[in-house]
């Protein structure tokens, strides 16, 4: 509510300086500043939030610039209002088309690819004879009120209400659960796909609430000019628009603001001198990305945060009373999962060979064998960041087939990872919401509103992670960023991620790894807890201690092959097992049959 007054009463602010400048000069500076900020507001979600680096929003704003002229101009003749409308909702479905490469190639192949879109762009508008080649289109419908064009005050009182109503709504929906998802996608793509963020989608409205905002600021423009030709639509615009929301901040949700103020200003000061133009452009981008690389929005940040001092890093023992949330209707009439053959090859190395495995509702199942033996890959394939070449699994009776990550794991199976993957800048408490990513039901629409259905959903999901938090201790860590934890809680924290998703199987890829032995122990007895809440676990695990201790039931792989299961104490005396791990040939593991009392180590 705060942030929603503030940003009413800086708008407000706005309003009136246009109410009061008799200058045209300064009422286009404020106009610039509207446009402007229309365009870095849907670039800081794509590139701020999402993490998508895009270098041609120029061929957006073309889009709705040209769409606003054809749709006014030609033989459509449209109302003024329908065109901007319109032609933002052009720019928009541009965007699926921008898009597009984002879902193959990521970085620099990205910024070439889009770089390439808006060069082509440039090109077609100043070719094509439909968009008036070098000359442009003349004689655009401005918008009009009550019948009469808008003169430059109330043209600036537009963009202000425009620029208003997109910031709150963009407020509503980054503050919540799809602003979480974009900024999973900057950190880690699979780690996303694996907490139930459809990466895909996801990506595709990043691009195009980028598209729609720089279309909406083209068709603007066009329609204020009442022309519009090749000459705004440039390399140089696709940069100053990267450059507004770099210099601003990127991820902040002032960032736009502060980014289009500073910027329209310098920019009207040396605009006089071009060539000087260009050189201040690319001397801030250096500066930004030098100096501060969280913008302006990031030194102000800064200031404010030494103040408020540091916060505690310390865990509390994990709360006994606390309860997980899960899901209810597991089947019980078939196994929670039942691997078939499953085969998968790199090359020469082939790291699952016919691998089956069944796995029981309400145990811990352990997944042992030596390095290279194929555990993580079997994890990968459950959890469909990889794809069997052969086989098939069953999960409560129904086959996965294709299905994509976050497909997997709304069906009930989550995972950790066997070198961390958390999100480091998000806190501790993002971390975990991200994990009710799939588990909450509030759209797009509902969120971008922020009607009362996103509030409550937020409201719930948030409860049923701090209860989460109190279960695994971690509630005073809730606030501080993920990454900047000592290793072993940054394990707990992967883990309390993955048990938000509320899942039925919970794949633990090496969760002991680099913990002390009274960690390990502590982990011990949170796994048991966590299976007597109903939820089944794979643990693939070196520390042959905790898996004797906790296991119900141990599977042991070796170059991609079972070759032994059943109860920990069985497994452990199998003469096979011994021998890949001690690397012995038939001969000598015979003999260690001899010695059952032999411990299995990694
Ligand atoms: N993406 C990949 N490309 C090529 N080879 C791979 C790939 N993933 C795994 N491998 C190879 O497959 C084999 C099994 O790897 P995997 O990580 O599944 O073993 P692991 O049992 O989990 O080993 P560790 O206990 O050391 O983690 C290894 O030889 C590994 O190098």
């Amino acid at each position: 509510m705060r942030h929603a007054l503030l940003a009413i009463m800086v708008a407000g602010l706005a309003a009136l300086a246009a109410g009061v400048v008799t200058n045209d000069f300064y009422l286009r500076i404020l106009f610039n500043i509207g446009i402007y900020f229309l365009c870095a507001s849907g670039m800081n979600v794509l590139l701020g939030y999402a993490g998508q680096k895009s270098l041609g929003q120029a061929g957006l704003f073309a889009a709705g610039a040209y769409g606003a002229a054809l749709l006014t101009t030609s033989a459509w003749d449209l109302g003024p209002w329908t065109a901007l409308v319109l032609s933002t909702a052009i720019a928009a479905l541009c965007g699926v088309l921008i898009a597009a490469p984002s879902l193959r190639v990521r970085g620099p192949s990205l910024a070439m690819v889009t770089l390439a879109f808006g060069i082509v762009v440039e090109k077609v508008v100043t070719e094509a004879e439909v968009f008036g080649g070098a000359m442009g289109i003349y004689a655009i419908k401005p918008l009009t009120l009550g019948g009469e064009p808008l003169d430059m005050r109330q043209w600036v009182w537009l963009v202000i209400a425009l620029g208003l109503g997109l910031h709150l709504l963009l407020r509503n929906l980054l503050t919540g659960r799809y602003g979480r998802a974009f900024l999973s996608l900057q950190a880690d793509e699979i780690a996303a796909g694996a907490v139930g963020v459809p990466v895909h989608r996801t990506k595709v409205l990043a691009f195009v609430i980028a598209a729609a905002t720089c279309g909406l600021a083209g068709a603007l423009v066009a329609q204020q000019n009442q022309y519009i030709n090749s000459d705004f639509i440039n390399f140089n615009l696709s940069i100053f628009i990267l450059l507004l929301v770099l210099f601003g901040g990127a991820g902040s949700l002032a960032g736009p603001v502060l980014g289009a103020v500073t910027l329209t200003v310098v920019s009207a000061l040396v605009a006089r001198w071009a060539w000087i133009e260009h050189f201040v452009q690319g001397a801030l981008l250096l500066f930004a990305l030098y100096v501060m690389p969280k913008g302006l929005a990031g030194v102000l940040d800064g200031l404010f945060r030494a103040r408020r001092g540091e916060a505690p890093r310390r865990a509390e023992a994990p709360s006994a009373d606390a309860r997980l949330p899960v899901r209810a209707g597991a089947a019980r009439d078939t196994p929670l999962l039942q691997a078939e053959a499953l085969n998968k090859a790199y090359g020469g190395v082939r790291p699952a060979r016919d691998v089956s495995a069944r796995l029981t509702l309400g145990h811990i199942h352990a997944l042992i064998g030596p390095n290279g033996a194929g555990k993580s890959t079997l994890i990968n394939m459950l959890s469909g960041v990889v794809r069997p070449d052969s086989g098939r699994i069953l999960f409560q009776g129904q086959p996965l087939g294709r299905a994509a990550p976050h497909a997997i794991c709304d069906r009930g199976i989550a995972r950790t990872f066997q070198n961390l993957r958390l999100f480091r800048d998000l806190s501790v408490r993002d971390n975990v919401l991200l994990g009710q990513h799939a588990r909450m039901r509030n759209g797009f629409l509902s969120s971008l509103l922020g009607l009362p259905r996103a509030w409550r959903e937020e409201r719930a999901a948030e409860a049923r992670v701090s209860e989460i938090l109190r279960f695994l201790g971690l509630s005073a860590l809730a606030d501080q960023p993920a990454g900047a934890l000592p290793y072993g809680l940054q394990r707990r924290v992967e883990l309390a991620r993955a048990l938000a998703t509320e899942p039925y199987l919970l794949l633990l890829d090496e969760p002991a790894a680099g913990l002390n032995p009274q960690e390990t122990a502590e982990l011990g007895k949170l796994l048991l807890r966590i299976r007597d809440q109903g939820i089944t676990i794979l643990l693939v695990e070196h520390h042959m201690d905790l898996v004797m201790a906790i296991s119900d039931h141990v599977i042991v792989l070796d170059y991609g092959a079972t070759i032994a299961e059943g109860a920990p104490a069985a497994v452990q005396a199998d003469p096979r097992v011994m021998a890949a791990y001690l690397g012995t040939d038939d001969a000598a593991a015979e003999e260690a049959s001899a010695e059952p009392e032999l411990a299995v180590r990694a």
